[in-house]
């Protein structure tokens, strides 16, 4: 049932895991890198694309636009001599509450003691009192609320961000008492009150301002719309873009950053072009318990969408050591390995019977049915099925079981403060990028596209019936690459939602099109927003093919896409690839065998 290539179904040698790896082609997971003061030059960017950054994230919670704009340019510079594409990302303010610390002194909150949030803006920042962005702070929480402060937010490094308990509400000022110590250094701190409310516009009017100038100036492929809570937030921002010319072609990756957003990822979802699961804000609005529960199925949700799930703050330790935690290598082998474990995952657990039958004579022997336990080697999960009384079965995350559970999750990484800000945001890019490559290693790729055609259903549409036949052709013959020829992107994206194990090639044939007053290629802005794509590799065709398929002019595109992956690695002499194109008005699925 199981291909045989998937790492963790082979009984492997303890040892073998410390073998190096065998030097592949660079993860297919895909890495957002925001830009600061310590990314900015473009020696640093040429070496964050080298090392694997795809998309390079703009945070206008920081900088203005100048500052932005001579970090874009630079961006430029390297993108021409890296020969490496980048995608542009603005992430917006949106309802984001911030310290106003004007004379930038670092501000020392002591344990016990109590602190004032003001709306007076003209008040100085000191440990007694800190003015914010907000009026209505004091209208929107009560005693015992919970509010955060920190530097870029939350660096997990303890001593730069505090936790405060509201203690008294005074007209517009808030009373807090500080639970911890903390030395707020630094231009900007900002603030989240957990599980509240917060009555101010997703796309802020300085929002609007900076897309509409910035954003349309240097064409930007993502907009991630921090702090989405309703589908609404989505749909405006999408008619915001829509008058904005090229802007119309913009993606929205809505940002779900607290639990108002996420009561409604459904519905945020269906209208998204993508979701930021933004676990810097969503980490301390939820109780820390939730967490793992809401990534699990977030990713599960958008991987059955198809649409991408890109996943915050892995490495936060990062920003200041040059080795992650263990549990921070761990938490991105997690989210590249995501699987869902909600009930209707009981099918497959039934296939593994022989192991629930096994697990139940330990559990009749009396074993401790806790987590986790299993004689250092094993790790239980409990399933629970309506009808049954509970199921409990064994699975082995780990040495000699014939068993994988693994199925793949996020689309892509964004790193934060730690490209931002931090001492080492190459390092950073470059250990993300290996721990991603080893986690896809072993995902079973075979069960979650079984688990996406049933999800899926029929009568699937035809585009999709090919993309899938696609995926599973290239499995069978083993495949070195996928090549998919597509236009407006959507075929490459149903065959990257699929899962494939090799990489996809798609290779975007441009459009003319005309505005009535120019005629323009379309293409670019496809492209390139496959970059946060897990397993798309673009390649801009010619412009001068024209997009009406024949055979002539696939045959040369396809050369070109062939040359291609000679030139980067991916193909060798006598490899098998998989093309999907169109011949004529027919879509189809084509394995050819190379010779040299
Ligand atoms: N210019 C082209 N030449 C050959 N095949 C193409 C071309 N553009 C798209 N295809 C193929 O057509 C089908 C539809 O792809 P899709 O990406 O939806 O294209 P579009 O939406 O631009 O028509 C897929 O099989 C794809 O590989
Ligand atoms: C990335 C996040 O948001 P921000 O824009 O505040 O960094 C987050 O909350 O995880
Ligand atoms: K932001
Ligand atoms: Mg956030």
């Amino acid at each position: 049932m199981h291909s045989n290539h998937l790492l963790l179904e082979e009984p492997i040698r303890m040892a073998s895991i410390l073998e190096p790896s065998k030097a592949s082609f660079s993860a297919m997971t895909k890495i957002v890198g925001t830009l600061g003061p310590r990314s900015r030059s473009v020696e640093v960017i040429s070496s964050c694309l080298k090392t694997g950054m795809t998309v390079a994230r703009f945070d206008f919670s920081w900088g203005d636009a100048e500052y932005h704009q001579q970090t874009l340019e630079n961006l430029k510079s390297a993108i021409k001599g890296t020969k490496k594409l980048c995608a542009v990302m603005l992430d917006t303010v949106g309802a984001e509450l911030q310290v106003v610390n004007k004379t930038e002194k670092a501000i020392t909150l002591k344990e016990d003691e109590k602190v004032v949030l003001t709306p007076d803006q003209g008040q100085e920042a000191t440990d007694a009192i800190l003015p914010i962005n907000f009026a209505g702070l004091a209208k929107a929480v009560k005693k015992g609320d919970t509010i955060f402060i920190g530097q870029y937010l939350f660096t997990g490094s303890e001593t730069t961000s505090v936790w405060l308990e509201v203690d008294e509400v005074k007209g517009d000022d808030v009373v807090c008492l500080s639970k911890n110590s903390a030395t707020l250094a630094g231009s900007l701190f900002t603030l989240h009150a957990s599980q509240i409310r917060i009555e101010l516009p997703t796309l802020s009017a300085a929002d609007k301002q900076v897309i509409s100038s910035w954003g349309v100036k240097n064409k930007i492929d993502f907009l991630s719309l921090s702090y989405t809570r309703h589908a609404e937030d989505v749909r405006e921002a999408r008619d915001f873009l829509s008058k904005l010319g090229d802007l119309s072609q913009t993606q929205i990756f809505a940002k779900i950053e607290n639990v108002e957003g996420l009561t409604h990822f459904d519905e945020i979802l269906k209208e998204a072009d993508g979701i930021i699961l933004s676990r810097g804000n969503l980490g301390i609005d939820l109780p820390p318990e939730k967490v793992f529960l809401y990534q699990k199925s977030a990713v599960y949700k958008c991987n059955m969408a198809g649409k991408p799930a890109v996943v915050t703050r892995v490495v936060d330790s990062m920003t200041d050591n040059l080795r992650p935690t263990r549990a921070e290598a761990t938490d991105v082998a997690n989210a590249v390995l995501d699987a869902e474990l909600l009930k209707h995952d009981l099918d497959w657990i039934w296939t593994l019977g022989f192991v629930v039958w096994k697990f139940e004579i330990w559990f009749g022997l009396g074993l401790d049915a806790d987590y986790g336990r299993g004689g250092g080697r094993n790790g239980f999960i409990r399933f629970e099925e309506m009808g049954r009384d509970r199921v409990w079965a064994w699975h082995g995350v780990g040495v000699d079981e014939n068993v994988s559970w693994l199925s793949p999750g996020c689309d892509a990484i964004l790193l934060g403060a730690e490209t931002l800000r931090g001492l080492y945001p190459v390092e950073t890019i470059s250990t993300v990028g290996k721990i991603c490559a080893e986690a896809e290693k072993v995902f079973n790729q075979d069960q979650y596209f079984k688990r996406t055609v049933k999800f899926v259903g029929e009568p699937m549409t035809h585009l999709e019936s090919i993309a899938s036949s696609a995926v599973r052709a290239a499995l069978k013959v083993k495949a070195s690459v996928i090549i998919c020829f597509t236009s407006s992107g959507r075929a490459a994206r149903l065959i990257a939602k699929y899962r494939p194990t090799m990489p996809v090639l798609s290779v975007v044939i441009p459009r003319l099109k005309t505005n009535q007053l120019k005629w323009s290629f379309s293409g670019a802005f496809e492209a390139r927003q496959s970059l946060i794509v897990r397993g798309l590799f673009p390649l801009l065709a010619d412009p001068r093919h024209p997009a009406e398929s024949t055979n002539a002019t696939n045959e040369s595109v396809l050369k070109v896409a062939l040359d291609h992956g000679k030139a980067s690695g991916l193909i060798k002499s006598h490899d098998r690839v998989v093309v999907c194109q169109k011949v004529g008005d027919a879509s189809v699925v084509k394995i050819i065998e190379l010779e040299d």
